[in-house]
């Protein structure tokens, strides 16, 4: 498991290990800790390195060439942990400089004990400022500043200061969490905020969502948990976990011999109206490249005759097709007409499984009646193979798979995209038990929630995925895995990680993440699923 945990959870854990510690312990832990990971970048990039893909995982002996460090000290115990690393630092014969808010009244006690180190080192103090940051020559910077404490949007003079350090070129590691990043949802915090670019972020105790989604990744970069020797029967069950292999890849079968196209399920996308006709056709593709058995596209009005780049899909008028027939991914280009309302009030009406993406998602937003059956839909619905696989894992009722991006989300919620981008993880719950359906908010960081309150966030995918028809290939993904049996979670959470890891492969091999197309994306999830198989993870 990758839990996360909220700063609530964070401070509790370290207020039960705290009192079973000699005092100060915990922060000469996160030092030490830091002073580490400060090392083993230092070592493995010289003499400028650059973010790495990974944190280096060892550190070679460091070459006395003059090696410069700047530490920001906050007037907190992030500041604290940064006076220890400094100390450990200094003490290791690199040249330190500490920019640091002079030790106010208010400090902790474990706060006193590390400046009296970091004063007792050779390490240099100057005064938080930002001239100070421009005038070095840095090979790496710590970010001390302000952690799991931080109250108000940074401004004033530590505004300039954090200005001038997401200006350097150099690495910069940020202790905890990126000073004026919000550890719960990765917003920063504002009104009117900044927070800084880390390169790579050392966070301490546990995980925390808010380096994972929204500005997060932006901002925490490579991210390393130093767990501090916590005892692990302190940590409480997390609600809330990072999406990995282990949470779906039992649910992908591999293929049998004796298997027919039949064995792998139907795949209607519903979508095309006029002037919008590619993006069914995207999401059709995609489901049949993901390994549905027969596809099938569903116009509203003037069907095209067939795709010429892909006859293997049949193109049909929606009106006359047996929804009961197929696994529906409705909504690609769908369109508002009263047509598509139609198609949606009957698709939700249908028993099997069900997709509902982009223009069905407004339309749903417009029509509390579709809300409230949808919401109903788990409830009467005939319990299904799937539905009967999803209760043992999950949730009974989750039958649809919702996949809004922030505006469709806004809209459903009635909330500005702004409130959802505010906190994506409660978005995402609140939908998910509103519309008691599986909800993948789309994003940086992906947030994937459960009607029972589950919820998991996708570390896969970049902003190559930022163009059109990227998330019609994710609907057709994803009901492709429907269609062969996956239940609704680990068909959502398969369906984003193998989306985003086929980004992440296409922009490695430099297709991307510039000017990669959202069909380009097909055969690279094609190959992700193989792979998945080769590597037998999937039975
Ligand atoms: N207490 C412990 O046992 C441990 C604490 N740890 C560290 O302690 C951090 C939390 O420490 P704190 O609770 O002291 O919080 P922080 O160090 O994050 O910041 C709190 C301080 O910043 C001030 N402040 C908040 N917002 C400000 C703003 N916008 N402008 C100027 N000043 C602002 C507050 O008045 C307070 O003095 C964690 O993130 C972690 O780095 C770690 O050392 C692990 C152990
Ligand atoms: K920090």
């Amino acid at each position: 498991m990758k839990p996360l945990y909220r700063s609530a959870d964070i401070r509790a854990i370290e207020h039960a290990a705290a009192a079973e510690l000699p005092e100060g312990e915990l922060m000469r832990r996160a030092g030490r800790a830091a002073a580490a990971a400060a090392q083993r970048l230092l070592s493995s990039a010289a003499p400028h390195p650059g973010p790495a893909d990974t944190f280096p995982d060892r550190a070679p002996a460091l070459q006395r060439l003059q090696v410069r460090v700047l530490v920001l000290a906050g007037p907190g115990n992030n500041g604290g942990d940064a006076l220890e690393a400094a100390a450990h630092l200094a003490d290791a014969g690199i040249s330190v400089t500490v920019l640091h808010s002079r030790p106010g009244n208010a400090q902790s006690p474990e706060r006193a004990a590390a400046w009296r180190r970091a004063a007792d080192s050779s390490a240099r103090f100057e005064e938080l400022s930002a001239p100070a940051v421009q005038t070095g020559d840095w090979q790496l910077v710590i970010d001390g500043l302000f952690g799991i404490g931080l109250a108000r949007p940074i401004g004033g003079a530590l505004r300039a200061l954090v200005e001038a350090v997401n200006q350097l070129p150099c690495p910069v590691l940020a202790l905890d969490v990126p000073s004026g990043l919000d550890a719960d949802t990765g917003a920063i915090v504002g009104p009117d905020g900044i927070a800084l670019r880390a390169s790579h972020t050392i966070t301490f105790i546990g995980d925390k969502p808010g380096l994972h989604t929204n500005e997060g990744r932006d901002h925490a970069g490579i991210v390393e948990v130093a767990h501090l020797d916590i005892d692990p029967a302190l940590l409480p069950t997390a609600e809330l976990q990072l999406n990995r292999l282990e949470l779906f890849a039992r649910h992908l079968h591999a293929r049998r011999h004796s298997g027919h196209k039949g064995t792998y399920g139907n795949v209607a996308v519903i979508g095309g109206a006029t002037g919008m006709r590619g993006a069914p056709i995207l999401s059709a593709r995609a489901a049949l490249h993901a390994g549905a058995g027969r596809v099938y596209v569903l116009f509203p009005e003037d069907p095209l005759p067939a795709d010429s780049g892909q006859p293997e899909l049949m193109c049909r008028l929606a009106e006359g097709y047996d929804f009961g027939q197929a696994t529906l991914a409705i909504g690609p280009g769908l369109g508002d007409s009263a047509t598509a309302a139609d198609l949606l009030a009957r698709a939700i009406a249908s028993q099997g499984p069900l997709l509902v993406d982009a223009d069905a998602l407004n339309l749903l937003a417009h029509t509390p009646a579709l809300q409230r059956a949808l919401a109903s839909r788990g409830a009467t619905a005939e319990p299904t193979q799937h539905a009967l696989q999803a209760a043992r894992l999950l949730d009974a009722s989750a039958t649809a798979v919702l996949t809004p991006h922030p505006l469709e989300a806004a809209r459903l919620l009635g909330l500005s995209v702004a409130a959802v981008q505010a906190d994506r993880v409660a978005a995402a719950r609140t939908l998910a038990a509103r519309l008691q359906a599986v909800v993948v908010l789309k994003g940086s960081g992906t947030v994937i929630a459960a009607p029972g309150g589950d919820c998991v966030i996708n570390p896969t995918g970049n902003p190559a995925l930022a163009t059109a028809g990227t998330g019609d290939v994710l609907s057709g993904l994803c009901a492709a895995l429907l269609a062969q049996g996956c239940p609704p979670w680990p068909a959502a959470l398969a369906a984003v990680w193998l989306h985003g890891a086929a980004a992440d492969e296409l922009a490695a091999s430099g297709v991307g993440p510039i000017g990669m197309t959202a069909g380009e994306l097909i055969p690279a999830i094609r190959a992700g699923i193989n792979r998945l198989a080769r590597l037998n993870l999937v039975r």
